[in-house]
């Protein structure tokens, strides 16, 4: 039996008296590119953050490879990596150096992070460039760069905010096959955003999530069967931006 390598059950978060995430429940599998989808506020980031432990649930539990993030918060996190919209990156490392220093964090042999550090910037675009300090990328490299950082270990569960903002149309296009190859090899892939077509055009399936609670979820081609007015609704109240979504056109 496949088991769900990404899952939350009854997740819950408040901020005071805002309850920003309520009763969320998610199974992701292996291989599977699943979209979370959401207006402004809806929850989303909130909601990722939990699933990576780094926002203690005020309910519910949320696991990875079957290891609440909670209880075994090292076993869940050696498993997962994150790229959030606005990474973080040290600007005095440069690429190789960050390379380096993100092998070492998960324990990686140098020449295993090198070599795979390697193929990556290669893909990227970045081999040139990996010599130079981080800080003075562009917004699409540091995006790479990232991405870089994160894929090192392979994780089994890979979580993105936004991946496709703001980059140019080769980068989003080469983000989108870069997943793909990600899902092939058995890693579950789950990123938001609050662009209907972004999720269309790159996820197997979607959640959607509206005022902190999931309303919908399954392929869009299921969704949209079920002919239901309130989804219509509330696809036409996610803004979508047809500029970014152009980035993905062939
Ligand atoms: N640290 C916090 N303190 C108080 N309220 C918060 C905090 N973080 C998030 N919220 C609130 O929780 C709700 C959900 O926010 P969240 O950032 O998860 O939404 P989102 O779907 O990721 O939005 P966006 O697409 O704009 O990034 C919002 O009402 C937000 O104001």
């Amino acid at each position: 039996m496949n088991e769900p390598i990404i899952e939350a059950v009854g997740l819950q978060k408040r901020f005071g008296d805002i309850v920003a995430v309520q009763n969320v429940d998610l199974s992701i599998y292996p291989g599977e590119i699943v979209g979370f989808l959401g207006p402004n506020g809806a929850g989303k980031t909130t909601t990722i953050k939990m699933l990576i432990g780094l926002l203690r649930p005020s309910a519910g539990v949320a696991r990875i490879g079957g290891f609440d993030l909670q209880k075994a918060p090292l076993r869940a996190k050696a498993l997962l990596g994150y790229v959030p919209d606005q990474p973080f990156l040290p600007e005095k490392l440069t690429a190789r150096e960050y390379i380096q220093f993100m092998g070492g964090l998960y324990r990686l042999e140098p020449k295993i992070a090198r070599e795979r550090g390697e193929d990556l910037l290669r893909l990227f675009g970045l081999t040139d460039r990996g010599d130079e300090l981080l800080g003075g990328y562009s917004h699409g490299m540091r995006q790479k760069a990232a991405l870089t950082g994160a894929l090192l270990h392979q994780p089994r569960a890979f979580f993105l905010d936004e991946p496709t903002v703001g980059l140019d149309p080769r980068s989003a296009r080469l983000i989108k096959d870069l997943l793909r190859d990600v899902a092939a090899q058995g890693t579950a892939v789950f990123m938001s955003t609050h662009i209907l077509e972004i999720a269309e055009r790159m996820c197997d399936r979607v959640f959607i999530i509206n005022k902190g609670a999931i309303i919908a979820s399954g392929t869009l081609d299921q969704l949209r069967a079920g002919g239901d007015a309130s989804l219509e609704d509330i696809f036409l109240s996610l803004t979508g931006d047809p500029d970014e979504v152009a980035l993905l056109d062939d």
